[in-house]
């Protein structure tokens, strides 16, 4: 059986590219894009000739072909509410991901591009836990507006993987425990997790703490207003707030490294829009904290961000009084995809269908 696999997974920040033999990493490659590369491109889905180029341009020297690999495992996009697991890529989820049928984001690229080389190279492909996994209870759909429905989109991926190392390091049955997990990325997602399911999470796009890139959640009523005043064409302001808000917008950077080095050398706005961002992030976790009436085993944080001694002391200080604080700097995105997928390759799992998952 052939068990090697392609994983790809483009960011807001990066395209990430790897090869795995089951859960082994053979090689494994990260594209960084600055974003003056990507504000040439007024979509999201404008970018996916471009990535997808650069993706077969890494792989071929690095000498891989294509069709040498048993699968393709792909980071899912803004798909249709599902629960979390391994999918298919069928032409119904590349249809919803080009439309951009429930938002834009550089992950809808990456089941678009796995299921081209898959139809190409006569390759399977497949996404795990996509960022449109919804596990909700009820009561985390109400937005205070019935026409608005809350939307689950979070780091799912990662969040879902980190939870599983947070119980064995704390010696415990993922099943039994509460957890709030905390992605640090270039948008932030704080999860609610009760048994390995995400019952409630700021939605990363568009709610919670402001982020590198993202504005978070904002007053409604100064957003209409300023929308009727400003008349901004709509995807100049969905990249404002997107792609070009939080510290980004603050800053003029999304990169927490160049904010610590203002900081050091004494930019006073730099460290009130970092710390800004901390306290959100504190707070959202106080939140998350009540859905299960304090009764927290861990609060863990991941994704680039918690790389910093600076962010993560910042949130400690204010959120030890809930739950032990446990960080896992980065992400294990890559090493997720590869094992749902191999599950399904050995027979462990059966690969869901997305039309008869959708929820
Ligand atoms: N050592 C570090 N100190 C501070 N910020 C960091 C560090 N390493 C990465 N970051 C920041 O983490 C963010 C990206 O996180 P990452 O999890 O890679 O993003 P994404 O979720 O978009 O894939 C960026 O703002 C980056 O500048
Ligand atoms: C929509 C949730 C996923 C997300 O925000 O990912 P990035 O941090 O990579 O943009």
């Amino acid at each position: 059986m052939n068990t090697k696999i392609l994983v790809i997974n483009p960011g807001s920040t990066s395209t990430k590219i790897a090869v795995f033999d089951k859960i082994e990493e053979l090689w494994a490659t990260t594209i960084d894009h600055k974003p003056d590369e990507l504000s040439r491109f007024k979509k999201i889905i404008d970018q996916l000739e471009w990535r997808q180029e650069l993706i077969q341009k890494e792989l071929k020297e690095a000498g891989f072909l294509i069709n040498d690999f048993g699968a393709i495992a792909a980071r899912g996009g803004l798909l249709d509410p599902i629960p979390g697991g391994t999918y298919i890529v069928d032409s119904l989820m590349v249809d919803h991901l080009y439309e951009g049928k429930n938002g834009e984001h550089a992950s809808n690229l990456a089941g678009i591009i796995a299921y081209r080389l898959g139809q190409e190279y006569n390759v399977p492909a497949y996404t795990v836990d996509p960022v449109a996994v919804d596990e909700f209870i009820d009561e985390s759909r109400f937005s205070g507006m019935p026409e608005l429905k809350r939307r689950c989109q979070s780091h799912a991926l990662n969040l879902k993987a980190i939870a599983r190392r947070v119980a064995e390091d704390l010696g415990k049955d993922l099943n039994t425990i509460n957890l709030i997990g905390v992605h640090l990325g270039g948008g932030i997602s704080v999860a609610a997790i009760k048994g390995g399911r995400i019952i409630d999470v700021n939605n990363a796009n568009q709610e919670g703490p402001y982020s590198p890139e993202r504005v978070g959640s904002l007053p409604s009523l100064e957003l209409v207003n300023y929308i009727y005043k400003n008349k901004p064409p709509y995807h100049e302001l969905k990249k404002k707030l997107l792609g070009q808000g939080g510290l980004s917008a603050y800053t003029g950077t999304n990169d927490g490294r160049e904010i610590e080095k203002r900081i050091k050398s004494g930019d006073r706005e730099a460290k009130l829009a970092y710390d800004g961002m901390i306290y959100q992030i504190a707070k959202e976790i106080g939140k998350m904290a009540t859905v299960f009436r304090g009764k927290v085993a861990a609060v863990y944080l991941t994704g680039g961000l918690a790389y910093s001694e600076y962010v993560v002391q910042g949130i400690k200080e204010r959120v030890s009084f809930i739950a032990p604080v446990m960080v896992y700097p980065g992400a294990e995105e890559m090493k997720h995809l590869a094992a749902g997928v191999t599950r399904v390759l050995l027979g462990e799992e059966s690969p869901r269908d997305y039309d008869k998952t959708r929820l």
